[in-house]
């Protein structure tokens, strides 16, 4: 048998009865590890080695980890100090013991949070009581950090865990690879094996000297492993908003774009939401800390007053309740994108509008939600509304059937809802493709009298605002919200995601 040389001598350095590592293969016979494994992988196709895999997690502390080896986790020194402050015996005013215990901003909430867990003490309205048996010596966290620390392994996976979700270690993958000898290889060396000198590249050389002609060239393993090598792409929220962007302007709309910081009037006012409306108090939205906005047309500043003092067209009542202007021009981050709408209608954004006209916005908004499976405290909304004369439900909902039918998306549902701006309102739902659950995909109706008679427009206006991510949730498959976004977002699920149409 004639093998090419590298190949001989990985087959010389394996073994029969024991696995060796690429890395001990590498050192014995000299070559780099990528050829050793390139040189095997070859050699297991001809059948004369095996390989096998084994992945093991390796753990490296991080800087807050390294940290906390020199100085005791903060948990730790919250009970010392606890103990010291006679914590043991009774419960102790919880300002006195952080006061001793010399914890830095961010490590006090850590403490506070780890000590009850591990069941050091209670917290109990402002005071805390500590079990004076605990012994932080032998936290199994503590001493896991320690042993990382001198180079050794920690093999517990719960604990390992716990510490890189706390950050104190970063986990990593480690695959090894080790070869031994097949008994083909064995009788094939008893035989005896040629090495044939082979060449990897043409090179000027042998083409100038014409030795090429002779010599013998190894040949490619076009079938061998090789690391996969992922190039970068665009996060599938954005190819999803992308691919929004171009069903819309296919369906004859225009973008609009604007502030991510607006005042209260574009927001809430102009939508005839009322000033005590619970969705305009501290609980739900990010107010900002600067100067109220200047810049709003009086004109309409007094007409929007007006519909809200005592209502807008014939029928019109309007809340009789107090307006101000001055929280009208306090500034927020936008709860929805119809801050755009009502800037676009008004013709504050541009040139006043005649009927028909269409436009939308795939923009972030911010609501201080709290996170679950389907809510985050920022997402993107695809804003969009038609202006023309005589709308009715038939259109709004044929525009959304179209569209979503765009997405592959063909069994949209309809309930009634109330906003104080649309009269009348839809909500809009669709089917998880995974959980079957129904999920809310967004809201919708005809703006009412009270909005659209101040901003000057009078004629009929649909309008909707749709959850970017439910549709990606739909069209991927994704069963949380935080798969798309965010940190615990799935890298490969990100990868293989597609936008489906
Ligand atoms: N602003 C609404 C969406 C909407 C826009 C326009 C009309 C009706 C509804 C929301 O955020 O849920």
């Amino acid at each position: 048998m004639r093998l090419p040389e590298r190949q001989l001598a990985v087959l010389e350095a394996a073994s029969a009865t024991d696995e060796r590592t690429m890395d001990e293969i590498a050192a014995e016979t000299g070559l780099k590890p990528e050829t050793v494994t390139g040189a095997a992988f070859d050699l297991r196709d001809e059948g004369l080695l095996t390989v096998t895999e084994t992945t093991t997690e390796v753990a490296e502390l991080t800087e807050e980890g390294r940290e906390y080896v020199a100085e005791g986790l903060p948990e730790t020194r919250l009970y010392r100090a606890a103990v010291d402050a006679g914590a043991a015996d009774e419960a102790v005013s919880m300002g006195e013991v952080i006061g001793r215990a010399d914890l830095a901003g961010p490590e006090v909430d850590i403490a506070l949070a780890n000590l009850p867990r591990k069941g050091f003490g209670t917290i109990d309205s402002g005071e805390l009581a500590v079990d004076p048996d605990a012994d932080p010596d032998a936290d199994p966290e503590a001493a896991a950090l320690e042993t990382l620390a001198d180079g050794g392994r920690v093999d517990d996976a719960s604990v390992l865990d716990r510490l890189a979700s706390r950050g104190l270690v970063d986990l990593a993958e480690h695959t090894t690879r080790a070869v031994m000898l097949t008994d083909a290889a064995v009788d094939a060396l008893m035989e005896g094996v040629e090495a044939a000198e082979t060449v990897g590249q043409v090179t000027p050389d042998l083409l100038a000297s014409g030795t090429w002609a002779d010599v013998e060239f190894a040949e490619y393993n076009v079938e061998a492993d090789a690391p996969a090598v992922e190039g970068g792409r665009k996060h599938v929220l954005r190819r999803t908003a992308d691919r929004v962007k171009d069903v819309l302007v296919g369906m004859g709309f225009q973008e609009m774009e604007g502030p991510h910081a607006d005042s209260d009037f574009w927001i809430n006012d102009c939508l005839f939401m009322p000033q005590d409306h619970p969705a305009r108090t501290h609980w739900d939205r990010f107010a900002l800390d600067v100067e109220p906005m200047a810049e709003i047309p009086e004109a309409l500043i007094d007409r929007v007053e007006t519909a809200h003092r005592d209502g807008w067209g014939e029928d019109g009542d309007g809340y009789h309740s107090p307006w101000s202007e001055e929280f009208a021009r306090e500034v927020a981050l936008r709860g929805h994108t119809t801050s755009l709408s009502m800037r676009y209608l008004s013709g504050y954004a541009g040139a006043e509008l005649e009927p028909p006209q269409r436009y939308f916005s795939v923009e972030k908004v911010y609501r201080n939600d709290t996170l679950d499976p389907t809510h985050l405290l920022e997402f993107f909304q695809i804003e969009g509304w038609v202006m023309a004369e005589d709308l009715s439900v038939r259109d709004l909902m044929g525009t959304f059937e179209e569209f979503y039918r765009q997405f592959g998306i063909t069994d949209i549902r309809f309930k009634p809802h109330y906003n104080p701006y649309t009269e009348p309102s839809f909500e809009l739902f669709g089917d998880h493709p995974e959980t079957g659950e129904e999920i809310e995909i967004g809201n919708s109706g005809i703006f009412r009298e009270e909005v659209t008679g101040p901003l000057g427009v009078d004629c009929d206006v649909m309008a909707w605002g749709l959850a970017l991510e439910r549709l990606a949730m739909l069209t991927t498959g994704a069963e949380d919200i935080r798969d798309l976004h965010g940190t615990l977002a799935d890298i490969d699920f990100l990868r293989n995601a597609e936008v489906s149409y």
